[in-house]
């Protein structure tokens, strides 16, 4: 039995796109991994399946699924490139849309120029809602590193956790190093996206996000957002930001505590193809 899917990307944060308000569709982390696979299956960071609506009030359900197979609550580069799957497939003409992730309701709003502006929600902050381990909320905590390093990160989530760290210059980050450390911190029990950001002005940064369930992504949504909101509350960054990331530049707009944050941005189809669903039969033996 084979299944068809969209390939598509934002900012080169890439995505295998599944249609499953029809036909059910049940991922599993071995098919996940199997698609996902860049040598052995499709090749992509996540996999996005557009869900029925799980309640009146919303119109589709939105999952997401990491290469490494596991499953988050926000992608905010993939709500996009969903907003642009369902008009090019005919599923809902409706604009904005609604949808429901595992962590909560998103609104997807496709422009005339063809950019979409999606609200991922209001951030949270106490460790708990994170989750981060730690007595009570504070502005930057100290995470203790392998070989008695210390780094301090602000630590927040939108549907997702995030650890962001502020850097002098986002090219020589040590990202290849402290992104895998910081994202299995044990802190996190959750484990952790993990952003490195530049601040070149009060709407201007630069990032670089290491992914939990990933790696390095060129691009990420809700990073884009973690970062901007850290650096509002606490690096005087203006309500609108413009995010330069290694795939392209996002515009990300938050008001202040309490208020949803909004990621506006491209969403680009590459082609469509027919996948066989015995994949995760067919083992994922290749690395990513
Ligand atoms: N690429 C996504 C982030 C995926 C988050 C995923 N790595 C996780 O939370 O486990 C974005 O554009 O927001």
């Amino acid at each position: 039995m084979t299944r068809e899917f969209a390939k598509m990307h934002g900012l080169g944060n890439d995505f295998v796109v599944f249609d499953a308000t029809r036909e059910p569709l049940t991922m599993t982390p071995e098919l996940a991994r199997a698609v996902a696979d860049r040598r052995l299956g499709v090749g992509c960071d996540q996999i996005l399946v557009v869900e029925p609506p799980p309640a009146p009030d919303v119109d589709f359900g939105y999952r997401i699924y990491n290469a490494d197979g596991s499953e988050s609550g926000q992608c905010g580069n993939g709500a996009r490139c969903f907003a642009r799957f369902v008009r090019d497939r005919g599923l809902s003409d409706r604009n904005p849309l609604v949808v429901a992730t595992i962590a909560g309701r998103m609104t997807l709003a496709i422009a005339d120029d063809g950019q979409v502006r999606v609200d991922l929600g209001v951030p949270v902050f106490e460790p708990a809602d994170i989750p981060f381990e730690a007595p009570r909320r504070e502005p930057t905590y100290n995470l203790a590193m392998d070989g008695g390093r210390e780094l301090m990160v602000h630590a927040l989530a939108i549907g997702n956790p995030h650890a962001v760290m502020v850097v002098d210059d986002v090219d020589s980050a040590p990202v290849s190093v402290q992104g895998p450390a910081v994202e299995r911190h044990p802190r996190f029990p959750a484990r952790v996206n993990v952003g490195f950001m530049a601040i070149h002005g009060p709407d201007h940064v630069a990032l670089r996000v290491f992914e939990r369930g990933v790696g390095e992504t060129r691009a990420c949504g809700s990073g884009a957002c973690a970062a901007m909101i850290a650096g509002r509350l606490f690096h005087g960054l203006d309500e609108t930001v413009r995010v330069d990331l290694p795939g392209g530049q996002l515009a990300v707009s938050w008001a202040g505590e309490g208020e949803p944050v909004y990621l506006t941005g491209p969403a680009t189809h590459v082609f469509d193809g027919r996948l066989p669903m015995s994949m995760e039969t067919a083992g994922n033996h290749g690395g990513r």
